[in-house]
């Protein structure tokens, strides 16, 4: 074993010079397939893929050699610990990458197609009709198409893809994740009921069983993640509607680069860093209209030579893509913050904080203030009937996630640790989804689903085959970071806005430019002075709602608990 530091000095500054160029040519040659999916691209994207599979093998073996406990300095000892379980991190074989590309490929290109007439891609097209349909019909005939037209191509692919995968289940890491879990219940709970009626009022006690669930298609999103878009159907104070935000946008003319520009000037009010120059010429900012195939889905890419930084996304002018742009503009910065420390640390304190920074933004940009100041709303105040429709709002987006983002993870860990058969994988997904033992999100298919298809590959991170207990975490965290950066403001949480707060810059500054070169706790403790993740501040946010939610349920005479699972899961007839 070695250990003398100079030695170990030396193989850092090797494997960081060799890495960044491994790196920079992986992503330059995986942008140009996402951006441009044909077979020339894909096998030069899976040639680089192989050479960072190798490489970081190859490291990992060598930094074992390095008798870490006897260093002093502590971010070699970081440095060297990290690399030394670093080939943990990918799967080596090439087949294995094949796979990966070809799930990730088949959910980017899947279409549903009229029966005479033009093919529709996911973005924008069949998103628009499941966000904007008011015809039952139309929901159910996007909702199936969608889970047909991918689940049904993936389905044998995924069982492959399990097989190759050396993934072990993170269950320990679980547990704490059942508590936050738990403490968010009863704001699910109630929402929930509240949603039950009210839409039981609007569709009826055909398609709504008064005590349980909500078919997946009503909730005008594909996945049932966010409720936001039924709104008007459930709104606590119907003469006081929200403005629609979306149509502003239109009427002003809004265009995707002027979204940008927006969530940028954001990070600069905060003190934070603008993005390069570069990064308005590179960056695919809308659907590209010349034929080429792309992937839809958004996200923020970070070439690690410290100036080229890009986001990818098919951009429509709606206050959801803005607020997406404000997610991804959240991943950039975090790119900008760390980009002078070793490419080790080059990541945020841990992937749930990466996704946290845009959306603890997000929660700013949707304040009335900061709609008010931007032009985007015209009432000056909100009373306070007013302020509980603004709550509710947000909590169709924020709440009504909880269970889903709980269990994506929870369907992976059990298919991995082999809990959940290969045999019975779309039933498994749709019995976490609405009944069995844990109380989630009750929206169960419309219609019966089958083990000819593998309907949670119609999500995006499943076929992609990215985690997702981070956006559970971060939903969380967000929250918390908002309630830190308000530490100056007065009046309850969900008005603050850290718009041109100095505060704030002072907060997220010098976390940011930790990387992953610190324990994520003790950057946790640097934002918010606690070092554990705590619903506490979420709670706070929503409290005006949870009264109300809590007085109507009461009045409206509902039981509280887990509705009855009349409707059993339709066997495969
Ligand atoms: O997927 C996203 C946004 C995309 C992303 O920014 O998280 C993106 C996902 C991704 C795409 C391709 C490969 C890997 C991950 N993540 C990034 O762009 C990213 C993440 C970490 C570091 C750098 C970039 N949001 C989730 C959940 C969510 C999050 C926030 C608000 C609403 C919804 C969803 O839509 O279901
Ligand atoms: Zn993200």
């Amino acid at each position: 074993k070695f250990y003398n530091e100079t030695m170990a000095k030396m193989f850092l500054q090797f494997y960081e010079h060799t890495a960044q160029v491994v790196w920079n040519q992986f992503m330059e040659a995986t942008w140009n397939y996402v951006t441009n999916i044909t077979k020339k691209n894909r096998e030069e994207m899976l040639h680089k893929d192989s050479e960072r599979s190798q490489h970081m093998p190859y490291f990992g073996t060598w930094a074992r050699l390095f008798k870490i406990s006897r260093f002093q300095d502590p971010d070699m000892k970081r440095m060297l610990s990290k690399l030394q379980n670093i080939d943990k991190a990918v799967t080596p074989a090439a087949q294995y990458n094949m796979l990966l590309a070809y799930m990730e490929t088949t959910y980017s290109m899947a279409q549903v197609c009229l029966n005479e007439g033009p093919c529709l891609p996911l973005e924008p097209d069949l998103e628009e009709v499941m966000a904007t349909s008011r015809d039952e019909k139309e929901l159910l005939w996007a909702w199936q198409g969608w889970q047909d037209a991918v689940g049904h191509q993936l389905c044998i692919t995924f069982k492959c893809y399990v097989q190759l995968s050396n993934r072990t289940a993170k269950l320990n890491g679980y547990k704490d994740m059942g508590q936050l879990y738990q403490e968010l219940q009863p704001l699910y709970l109630n929402l929930h009921t509240y949603m039950c009626r009210a839409l039981h009022r609007h569709y009826g006690s055909e398609l709504i069983n008064l005590r349980g669930s909500i078919p997946a298609h009503l909730l005008r999103n594909m996945w049932a993640q966010f409720w936001v878009n039924i709104l008007d159907l459930v709104l606590p104070f119907p003469k006081k509607p929200l403005e629609d935000i979306t149509k502003i946008m239109k009427s002003q003319h809004w265009k995707p680069s002027k979204m940008f520009e927006r969530a940028e000037k954001f990070f600069t009010s905060l003190g934070l860093l603008s993005t390069p120059p570069n990064f308005w010429k590179t960056s695919m900012m809308e659907k590209p209209t010349d034929g080429r195939e792309v992937e839809c889905h958004a996200s923020a890419w970070d070439f690690y030579d410290g100036k080229d930084v890009r986001v990818k996304k098919c951009t429509e002018v709606t206050i959801e893509d803005l607020l997406s742009i404000f997610h991804q503009m959240g991943h950039i910065q975090y790119f900008l913050q760390y980009k002078n420390l070793s490419v080790i640390f080059c990541a945020g304190a841990n992937p749930a904080f990466e996704e946290a920074v845009g959306s603890m933004v997000t929660l700013s940009a949707s304040s009335h203030k900061y709609l008010l100041n931007r032009g985007l709303l015209s009432h000056q105040h909100q009373d306070s009937e007013e302020e509980v429709n603004f709550l509710m709002g947000i909590a169709l987006e924020k709440i009504a996630f909880i269970p889903f983002a709980y269990l994506m993870d929870l369907f992976r860990w059990k298919v991995f640790d082999g809990t959940i058969q290969k045999d019975v994988y779309n039933q498994e997904w749709w019995n976490l989804r609405w009944g069995g033992q844990l109380p989630l999100s009750w929206c169960p298919p419309p219609v019966p689903r089958t083990e000819d298809y593998f309907d949670p590959g119609a999500k995006f991170h499943i076929s992609a085959s990215v985690p997702y207990i981070r956006y559970f975490i971060s939903l969380v965290l967000q929250f918390q970071f908002h309630d830190a950066l308000a530490s100056g403001h007065v009046g309850p949480l969900h008005r603050c806005d850290s718009y041109n707060s100095k505060i704030a810059e002072k907060l997220l500054e010098d976390v940011l430019k930790l990387g992953s070169s610190k324990p994520w706790p003790e950057v946790l403790q640097k934002i918010t002075g606690q070092t554990k993740v705590s619903a506490k501040a979420l709670m706070t946010y929503f409290k005006p709602l949870l009264d109300w939610l809590v007085t109507e349920n009461v009045r409206q005479g509902e039981i509280l608990g887990w509705p009855d699972f009349s409707c059993t899961f339709e066997e495969k007839d």
